[in-house]
């Protein structure tokens, strides 16, 4: 980023120049030169200089000239009204943003008016409702590693709920937890070694925040021992460094965030483990393209509030693996499913329950207006009835939950008292206490309206007085009350009058009593509204006091509205409640629970893994492979975070992690080839995968060569069957997989079968025992369109294998682009291997060390037996053709793309098309 934070270079030379504003703006530029500073001049925040440059351009606002004695310089302006879509704006271009207020009145100040930075807005540590998702999160997380350097604390915080989260453990653990966090902005300790992925914007600050006794003393404003929570001092120094730069950007002292009171350490081996690529490519969160659409989450969330949807994102990332705390989550839904009408009015209550979450952290740092004290106490309100209607529920999952609501009467009452039903959004300016809860309040009000009766009785009193039929009283802010004549009837006004402005048609005037009536009105509204808003900090006060206990009720009411959604879900999509057993996993009819909404006749299959856990899925392209092994992923995962699953039956183990391998995801942007990523992701799943995980596999090898991509295949099979034991499902291309079967135990095939007629091939979805025919690849070709000659000749290769077997060939290595080990296998020899074959066999490969091919073009397989327009073109038309060979992105293609390309080059090469 370019340097527009800081002092402007242009200031720093003249700084003794400087008018008395701008030099305090250049000290404040000075004291949050990682920031850009957002200075109050009246209605507007100004920039000036390079920031204003910067501002102006991403914000796409005016820049204006400043003049002084030091010269012009630039300045943007943005209304302090409306500052927040800047700020977003801002925050995205990957600033930081100082906002400096006004912190005197004006009309107060002796001289130059006081500014102070009131608050730093930074991608993590935004609090504005206008700039945060609605049942999102929004984390900051800080990192320091362990004396050892074998472990690393982290922590996290949302700022604008008060949850707070540390754990420390090996940094391959750590990088799931910032995976599954995904935090917004990253403090790190100098000391770190280790780098860590995170997509998050990576926040310098000071060395201090990280030392063990500054973080202690911080960490200590809000639990009394930190020792009694925190485990290490990583631990401790992340904990306290995150809340330092968590005070320092919302402008508080230590302490004063007095609403994280929910300092939690965590144990990330709770959870089950679902990496980044795992959450992808199950689409939980996210669909492939990046949208929110089909996805796990919209499927299953049918929570009735902001709070209930973030606890289930919670759950949803975090599946658990405590066995009772499963099932006792499945108790709740089961229960649930049954009292239907419990349920709905559950679910109705909780509808009108606020994010209490946010709205008590806004109390708690005294920005909370009156109207949030009154959606406070309307979500309160819900807890007595959401308490009758769990009246009668029976499982302990329920009954706790509906015994730990406190129902919170002393806040619900003070509010209730105190502020106004619909008060105004100002606090300043009266309306917002009710009459009734103060004397003093109750006798100002009294004066102020006595004085507008008498002066609204006025108009009738004078009439008759005078005997001016015309005469008007008024009231207007510069001159007050008055009593208006028109010129005509001016001979009649007595003598009390006291002329008061001079329109053109009339005059207006005043009189001793209406003087006197007037300052005591605008007295008593005037003492009346400071009052009001006296009583009305000391509301918020005492309700910032229960901040605590109004934070428990909300966690327990977000429990309650997941567990009331996933009942819901189960009942409309007619899901069951799953068991668990030792035995290995077990689903009857099983659907995937997002492509079953999208599509008409979804067809259920089952999953028998029990006596071997290993499944070779084979199949045609499109045949339902990747959507099956997925479902399997997400009836796991959806079990263990406490929901039924979509499945007539479903028995499994508790399944401590799920790895996905799926797809050749690109990730040109990511800077890796497909290749390098696929084999990084297979390298973590063989580390890390146990007997109790699941693995998916789709596709492994696609990357590479054929045979490169064959040998890598089994060898990762027999690997996770020997020496991991996972339950894995293994969708393949490599039809010789499919033999693997025969020789292990543990080992089965199951393929997704087509029906054919005639001309039309339909797809039926389901999956059956035993291996798919190898020939579909060519069947799908032919139904394409493909040549019919160029069908019967691939037909033949099959079953014959490729002529010339053991002459120099092409190697599929051109067309990884060089960067796989050369293999003599070539692209389709393999398919001809024997049973007795190793597929790891290297041996009747080219020596090429280039990869290239060998003499001549007739040399490849496909112009073997060809009759070549002559010698010289051939050559040279060969040598374009492998040119252009090496440009292709192999793993881009799909297999009909790739054989349509194949035929069009071989008509090239054969000089006839
Ligand atoms: N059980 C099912 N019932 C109905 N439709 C299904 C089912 N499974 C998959 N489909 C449909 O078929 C399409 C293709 O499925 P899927 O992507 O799982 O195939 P695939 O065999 O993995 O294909 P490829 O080998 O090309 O990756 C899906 O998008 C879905 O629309």
């Amino acid at each position: 980023m370019e340097s527009v934070t800081g002092p402007p270079a242009k200031m720093a030379a003249r700084r003794e120049e400087l008018t008395p504003m701008l030099s305090q703006y250049f000290s404040l530029t000075e004291e949050y030169d990682d920031a850009l500073v957002l200075f109050q001049v009246g209605d507007f925040y100004e920039l000036f200089c390079e920031a204003a440059e910067a501002a102006a351009r991403v914000c796409e606002i005016t820049l204006t000239q400043r003049e002084d004695s030091t010269g012009t310089y630039p300045m943007a302006g943005v209304p302090i009204d409306n500052v927040a879509p800047y700020v977003e704006t801002l925050l995205g271009a990957g600033y930081r943003v100082a906002i400096a207020d006004q912190v005197e009145d004006p009309a107060e100040a002796s001289g130059l008016v006081d500014r102070a930075v009131t608050r730093v807005v930074t991608p993590g540590t935004v609090v504005e409702d206008e700039l945060l998702a609605a049942g999102g999160n929004t984390y900051l997380a800080a990192l320091a590693p362990a004396p050892d350097g074998e472990e690393v604390g982290v922590a996290f915080v949302d700022v604008s709920t008060g949850e707070f989260r540390v754990t420390s453990a090996r940094p391959t653990v750590v990088q799931d937890e910032l995976n599954r966090f995904a935090p917004a902005e990253v403090i790190a300790a100098p000391d770190l070694d280790h780098a860590f992925d995170v997509e998050g914007m990576r926040t310098p600050v000071p060395d201090e925040r990280f030392e063990p006794s500054t973080a202690r003393e911080r960490v200590s404003a809000y639990v009394a021992t930190p020792e009694s929570v925190l485990s290490g001092t990583a631990e401790l120094r992340a904990a306290g460094a995150l809340l330092g730069y968590a005070e320092y950007t919302q402008g508080v002292d230590a302490g004063g965030l007095a609403y994280i009171t929910r300092l939690t350490r965590y144990d990330p081996r709770e959870g089950m483990r679902l990496d980044a690529t795992a959450l992808r490519s199950l689409e939980v969160f996210e669909n492939r393209e990046g949208g929110d659409a089909h996805t796990l989450l919209g499927v299953v969330d049918e929570t009735s509030c902001a709070l209930g949807r973030r606890e289930l994102t919670h759950w949803l990332r975090r599946p658990l693996l405590d066995r009772e705390r499963i099932e006792a989550r499945h108790d709740a839904v089961e229960e649930l499913t049954r009292l239907s009408l419990v349920r709905e009015e559950a679910r109705d209550l909780l509808r009108d329950v606020y994010d209490v979450e946010r709205l008590v952290t806004r109390v708690s740092r005294g920005r909370a207006n009156a109207r949030d004290l009154r959606s406070l106490k309307a979500t309160l309100d819900v807890v007595p009835e959401l308490k009758a209607a769990l009246a009668d529920v029976e499982c302990d999952a329920l009954r706790e939950r509906r015994d730990a609501l406190d129902d919170l009467a002393d806040v619900r009452g003070l509010v209730g008292r105190a502020i106004h039903p619909e008060p105004p959004i100002e606090v300043t300016e009266g309306g917002v206490i009710r009459e009734g809860f103060d004397d003093d309040l109750d006798d100002l009000r009294a004066t102020e309206r006595d004085g507008r009766e008498w002066v609204a009785d006025l108009e009738a009193s004078e009439r008759e007085r005078t005997g001016i039929d015309s005469l008007k009283v008024g009231y207007n802010e510069v001159h007050g009350y008055y009593i208006e004549v028109t010129n005509p009837n001016l001979d009649a006004v007595p003598d009390d009058y006291t002329r008061r402005q001079t329109l053109k048609n009339s005059e207006r005037f005043y009189t001793p009593e209406l003087k006197r009536r007037e300052d005591e009105i605008l007295g008593a509204a005037e003492r009346a509204d400071a009052r009001e808003y006296r009583l009305f900090t000391e509301v918020r006060e005492e309700v910032a006091a229960a901040a605590e206990r109004v934070q428990r009720v909300a966690g327990v009411l977000a429990e309650l509205d997941v567990l009331a959604a996933l009942a819901h879900v189960a009942v409309e999509r007619d899901y069951h409640r799953p068991e668990f057993g030792s035995e290995g996993v077990h689903i009857e009819a099983g659907r995937h629970p997002v492509v079953e909404t999208t599509q008409e006749a979804f067809v259920p299959n089952d999953a028998d893994l029990r006596e071997r856990p290993f499944a070779v899925v084979t199949g045609p392209n499109m045949s339902g492979k990747s959507t099956y092994m997925r479902q399997v992923a997400l009836v796991v995962v959806l079990a263990q975070v406490g929901s039924f699953v979509p499945a007539r039956r479903a028995r499994l183990p508790v399944t401590d992690a799920v790895f996905t391998r799926v797809g050749a995801s690109d990730d040109i942007a990511g800077g890796h080839s497909t290749f390098m990523r696929e084999m990084a992701e297979l390298t973590d799943i063989l580390h890390n995968a146990t007997e109790d995980s699941l693995v998916l596999l789709d596709e492994v090898g696609r990357g590479t060569s054929t045979a490169d991509g064959r040998a890598i295949a089994w060898a990762v099979t027999e690997f996770l069957d020997d020496e991991v034991g996972a339950t894995t499902l293994f969708a393949t291309h490599y039809h010789e997989l499919t033999r693997l079967a025969g020789d292990r135990p543990g080992v089965q095939n199951l393929h997704f079968a087509v029906e054919r007629d005639g001309e039309t091939v339909t797809f039926l979805h389901s999956v059956a025992q035993g291996a798919a025919e190898a020939s579909y690849g060519v069947e799908v070709a032919r139904l394409a369109g493909v040549p019919g000659t160029v069908i019967e000749r691939s037909r033949a290769l099959l079953e014959d294998g490729l002529p010339d077997e053991g002459r120099e060939t092409v190697t599929l290595e051109a067309f990884a682009g060089g960067e796989t080990v050369q293999n003599g296998h070539g692209a389709a020899n393999g398919t001809s291997v024997d049973g007795g074959d190793d597929p790891v066999d290297d041996s009747g490969g080219t020596d090429d060390p280039d990869g290239r091919i060998g003499s001549s073009a007739s040399d490849s397989p496909a112009v073997d037996g060809v009759p070549t327009t002559g010698e010289g073109e051939a050559a040279s038309e060969a040598a374009a053709a492998l040119e252009e060979i090496r440009g292709l992105s192999i793993a881009a293609m799909t297999p009909l793309e790739a054989l349509t390309y194949l035929h069009d080059l071989q008509g090239r090469l054969d000089g006839d098309d």
